[in-house]
């Protein structure tokens, strides 16, 4: 079996040579071409697994390549070597679609785990044994257009190290395709962490995301890795990142820029190989010019932009959705189907939860069907105007009345004054009780989640969904 074959592009002679002899003391096979035309030679006879190459070359810029390569059909991932402190041609070369960079001066380890990250790319062996490859089925529904490009922009993205920002609405689905894009990439195999950067307590930001050494701290008994350690090797996506506060993006903007981190406690950094997924359903540019988001962080985070269209943009993929939804709700040998006009009703609705409500519509609906087959009058959906049910008593009271006609509308109202909606009271009556348990802590969310009997990030994640907010001063 013949090496993997690797092109090495640089006119710096030392570096050249440091390059070759680590590449060779992997088991690779490389070659080596000064300029740009000299490469392109290559290319023209050989095929990589990976091709590294210089920004600065005496007839261009290494960009010229990655720009070439990515508009081949081979798909080679290319990787460019910039210089030290110009976070800007790495940004450049990832947006230009370069797989990953290394800065000078080149330190060896990270340059071996980025080319390891390359050759499990374009190793046939590894593709076949991945989920992705082995058409494992994505949990991505949805046919429409704008959801078959957004797919095609999964494929390509997840074949890169490029650091990603996915907008969308809330429950659109970002996480969603967050994992896809793990799952298709070549850190299939490693871990995958989503962390809601807007559920952490500040005061704990840092041991969370970096760890911790024994003794660093009161109560820190033993060490503890925080979410980049755990991430290692594969994807962290930072959920809700424009929630995160000042301070943190300072010390997050350094970890992803040093792919280093330090831990509360400890003298050296350690390298870490994450990529960063950043999601958030707030306008991060405009954070950034209100002055909540550090610029720097922007642009570090925002290399490239991936937009989760609502669900009333798609409603084409309603359908599938609700049928594919619909066989994950429905028990072991029990059926799940949708009764004439749901669809229609379903269509007509705007859906400001996108595919998170409707799975919970669903959800809801299901639990008052008769027989899984879900009526008009099972739904509920906010603000929308649907047709009513027969009051519960009468179904009730005939359990074994095939599907009761139309309701008759003699039926009287239930006395004891049912909720028109049991999700919309369920909520009243929460806020109401964390409201009272928050009023007799002066707003102490701990002590709020103990009296609740609840951990303080449920609590802070039912605030955030109920949106009770902290009162000013
Ligand atoms: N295209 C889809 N196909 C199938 N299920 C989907 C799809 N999009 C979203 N979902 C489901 O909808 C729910 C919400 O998705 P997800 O958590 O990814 O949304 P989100 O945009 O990250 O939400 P939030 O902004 O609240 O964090 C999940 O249960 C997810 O599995």
């Amino acid at each position: 079996m013949t090496s993997p074959r690797v092109l090495v592009v640089d006119d710096e002679a030392d570096l050249r040579e440091l390059l070759e002899i680590t590449l060779v003391r992997m088991g690779l096979d490389v070659d080596s071409a000064e300029t740009l035309r000299e490469a392109r030679a290559f290319l023209a006879q050989n095929d990589y697994a990976l091709i590294l190459t210089d920004m600065r070359l005496p007839d261009g810029l290494g960009l010229e390549l990655v720009q070439e390569v990515g508009a081949s059909n081979k798909s080679t991932p290319i990787a460019v070597v910039t210089a030290y402190g110009s976070a800007d041609n790495a940004v450049v070369a990832l947006k230009a679609g370069a797989f990953d960079y290394v800065s000078k001066p080149v330190v060896l380890d990270d340059l071996r785990v980025m080319v390891q990250s390359a050759l499990r790319l374009s190793a046939p062996s590894a593709q076949a044994g991945s989920p992705a490859a082995a058409g494992s089925a994505s949990r991505l529904i949805g046919e429409s257009a704008v959801m078959q490009a957004l797919r095609g922009q999964i494929e390509r993205l997840a074949r890169s190290m490029a650091p990603i920002a996915i907008t969308g609405e809330s429950g659109s689905g970002k996480e969603l395709v967050a994992r896809e894009i793990h799952a298709r990439s070549s850190r299939a195999g490693k871990p995958f962490i989503a962390v809601n950067c807007g559920a952490i307590p500040e005061a704990l930001m840092e041991a969370e995301f970096f760890g911790y050494r024994k003794g660093a701290f009161t109560g820190a008994a033993d060490e503890r890795d925080g979410f980049f350690h755990a991430a290692n090797g594969g994807t962290l996506m930072l959920d809700e990142v424009a929630d995160l506060p000042l301070a943190m993006q300072v010390k997050l903007l350094r970890a992803i820029q040093e792919r280093r981190v330090r831990k509360i406690g400890a003298t050296a950094e350690e390298p870490v190989d994450v990529r960063i997924i950043s999601a958030t359903h707030q306008n991060l540019a405009h954070c950034v010019e209100t002055g909540k988001f550090r610029q720097d962080l922007f642009y570090r985070l925002n290399v490239i932009e991936l937009s989760v269209p609502p669900l009333r943009e798609r409603l084409d993929d309603l359908g599938v959705l609700v049928n594919g939804m619909l066989a994950r709700l429905a028990g072991p040998g029990q059926q799940a189907a949708l009764g004439p006009q749901v669809l229609e009703t379903l269509r007509t609705y705007s859906f400001p939860g996108n595919v998170r409500e409707l799975e919970n519509v669903l959800e809801r609906a299901l639990a008052f069907a008769n027989d899984g087959v879900i009526e008009v009058g099972d739904l509920s959906l906010k603000g929308a105007r649907v047709a009513e049910r027969p009051a519960p008593e009468a179904a009730a009271a005939a359990p074994a009345a095939p599907a009761a006609p139309a309701a008759p509308a003699q039926v009287a109202a239930a006395p004891a004054e049912l909720p028109s909606s049991l999700p919309d009271y369920l909520e009243q009556v929460e806020r109401e009780i964390i409201l009272r348990a928050l009023a007799q802590t002066q707003f102490n969310r701990t002590q709020a989640a103990m009296l609740l009997g609840i951990s303080f990030r449920q609590l802070r994640y039912q605030m955030q969904k109920l949106d009770i907010q902290e009162p000013e001063g």
